[in-house]
């Protein structure tokens, strides 16, 4: 609950952000959430340094060419903000029994899962989609194939110090939960 209720999406993200081992290592981790079919029906791409500039120029590039009004460098510093951009490929089994958005939904409980063993180690994160996810140009870029789809980016680094988050406090979710009996007892002859 500590680990739930203390993380956050974190917009500033600074040195360090975990190496290749330590993220494959947390990875492993991530990738028991549930996944029916054990498909794992997802790839990372992980772009650090220079290599998050290839890819801001790459989608400036494409604005450009559609007369797209938001400034390059603008696009470039996005890519800039955190030390290690994750880029997350969704790799869909077609034809699967286990139809395609069961496999959308094992990813993101995947990505949940990442981002609370990141925050447990101090790292921080955020789930980015925007220009990303709908970039033909980045597509090609990071190798994407038929029918994958990329699905943004998970940003990684570490928070700033002032970011240690208190709990939250609990939602009411009462709402959301409904008995069947309260539902039957309205239903005069479900059948
Ligand atoms: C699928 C998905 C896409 C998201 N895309 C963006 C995004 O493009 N930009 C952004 O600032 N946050 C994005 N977020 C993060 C949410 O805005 C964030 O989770 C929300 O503001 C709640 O913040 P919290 O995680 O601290 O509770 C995304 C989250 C998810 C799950």
């Amino acid at each position: 609950m500590t680990a739930i209720l203390t993380r956050r999406s974190e917009q500033v993200l600074r040195e360090p952000a975990p190496g290749d081992a330590e993220f494959t290592y947390l990875l492993q981790g991530a990738s028991t959430a549930p996944d029916h079919g054990r498909l794992r029906p997802w790839r990372w791409v992980l772009l650090r340094g220079e290599d998050r500039d290839t890819l801001g120029t790459c989608l400036a590039a494409e604005a450009a060419a559609q007369a797209d009004d938001i400034p390059g460098e603008t696009l470039r510093e996005k890519c800039r903000r955190a030390p290690l951009v994750a880029a997350l490929v969704f790799t869909p089994c077609p034809e699967h029994k286990v139809p395609e958005w069961e496999q959308l939904a094992a990813t993101s409980c995947m990505v949940h899962a990442l981002m609370l063993l990141l925050h447990a180690r101090n790292y921080g994160s955020i789930w980015r989609t925007g220009r990303l996810s709908s970039s033909p140009a980045a597509r090609r870029l990071l190798g994407l194939a038929d029918p994958e789809r990329l699905l943004g980016s998970l940003d990684i680094g570490t928070p700033e110090a002032t970011a240690l988050h208190s709990r939250r406090p609990l939602g009411d979710v009462a709402h959301h939960v409904t008995r069947f009996s309260a539902i039957r007892s309205r239903v005069a002859d479900p059948v």
